[in-house]
């Protein structure tokens, strides 16, 4: 436990986009009980500093337990952890001095106006500094707004405000449990264009836990899979993909008619619909000679690999087993 890396060492692997990243969080073998019961077993992993983290698992698989743990609230029976190299059993508060946190709830008072509201915490946090608020409320298109009660507001309108709530003393770190429940569609783009705005414009990063899958493909760096307290996978997407898609589904959109109705060249196919052919195929690098084939006789107007979500690679991670 005593060699535990430094934070302030840079690490030998390059980051997202090539920068040199160190790890902001870093957490070894750490293991939870409650009453006797192993919640969190044997968790080890790390976040770079400045890339957007989903954390993914079930109902009930410890996330919101790993949240508590990094932010000091509550203590790992074994393990270590280091957040922004402090020690959360010991440095809670230098941590959470650092750390923004929007947990479902969103804990804002409705009867208050969105104004009053970041005013109100801003004091508490003892950073109180109204053009920090102008700026957020500006940076989450809320300034309009501002003086409305947010229990006027609609779900979407109170995610943005407890994100402003969660950045007013310009935290580092940004942790997020379930940001999208009980959002539209367009609530939730919103929320993914705003996280990444905070990512971009601020340097912030940022951990999301979530059980939806769909919804996090777009925005993420990089993912832990955490299952029954267990963390059974991580990686990029495109470290995810290489590992375990092993069979490519590939839609053209084309004017091809084939004479054999389940192979062309070579490669297994089935029809879609009228002008819709779906390919399976033994890598990525078949995809060209494929479609350089196809295009020597006929049009493609698109083509698209179905079967790379995320969702399709947790299911394969899972052995078929959902997740919600
Ligand atoms: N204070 C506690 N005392 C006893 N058991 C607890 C306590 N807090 C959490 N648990 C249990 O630990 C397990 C993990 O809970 P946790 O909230 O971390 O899961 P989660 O992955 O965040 O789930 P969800 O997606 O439902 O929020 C659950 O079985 C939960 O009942």
């Amino acid at each position: 436990m005593n060699d535990f890396p430094s934070l302030t060492v840079i690490k030998k692997d390059e980051g997202f986009g090539g920068i040199k990243l160190t790890n902001i969080i870093e957490v070894e073998k750490v293991s939870k009980q409650y009453h006797q019961r192993e919640i969190l077993k044997d968790v080890s992993f790390t976040i770079k500093k400045g890339s957007i983290n989903g954390l993914l698992g079930p109902n009930g698989a410890g996330k919101t337990t790993i949240i508590r743990l990094l932010n000091g609230v509550i203590e790992a029976n074994t393990g270590m952890m280091k957040v922004m190299n402090f020690d959360p059993k010991l440095q809670g508060d230098e941590i959470r001095k650092r750390v923004g946190i929007v947990t479902e709830s969103a804990s804002l008072y409705h009867d208050m106006t969105a104004w009053d509201n970041l005013v109100f915490f801003s004091k508490i946090y003892g950073h109180s500094d109204t053009k920090r608020i102008t700026h957020l409320l500006e940076q989450f298109d809320m300034l309009d707004f501002k003086d409305q009660l947010v229990g006027s507001f609609s779900t979407g309108m109170k995610k943005r405000i407890a994100l402003a709530k969660a950045l007013l003393h310009n935290p580092n770190l940004l942790f997020l449990d379930e940001p999208t429940n009980g959002l539209d569609p367009e609530g939730i783009n919103e929320v993914i264009h705003y996280l990444r705005k905070v990512n971009q414009e601020e340097g912030v990063t940022i951990l999301i836990c979530s059980h939806v899958l769909h919804q996090l493909e777009t925005i993420c760096d990089s993912y832990l899979f955490l299952i029954d307290g267990r963390i059974v996978e991580n990686g990029t997407i495109t470290e995810l993909e290489d590992k375990y898609l092993k069979e490519i589904k590939l839609l053209v959109e084309t004017g091809l008619k084939p004479l054999n109705s389940q192979i062309y060249k070579g490669y297994r196919y089935s029809r879609r619909g009228t002008n819709q052919l779906e390919f399976l195929l033994a890598s990525k690098d078949q995809i060209t000679p494929l479609l350089a084939d196809i295009l020597n006789e006929s049009w493609v107007h698109n083509c698209e690999i179905t079967n790379r979500s995320l969702e399709a690679i947790y299911f394969t991670i899972r052995g078929g087993r959902g997740i919600e």
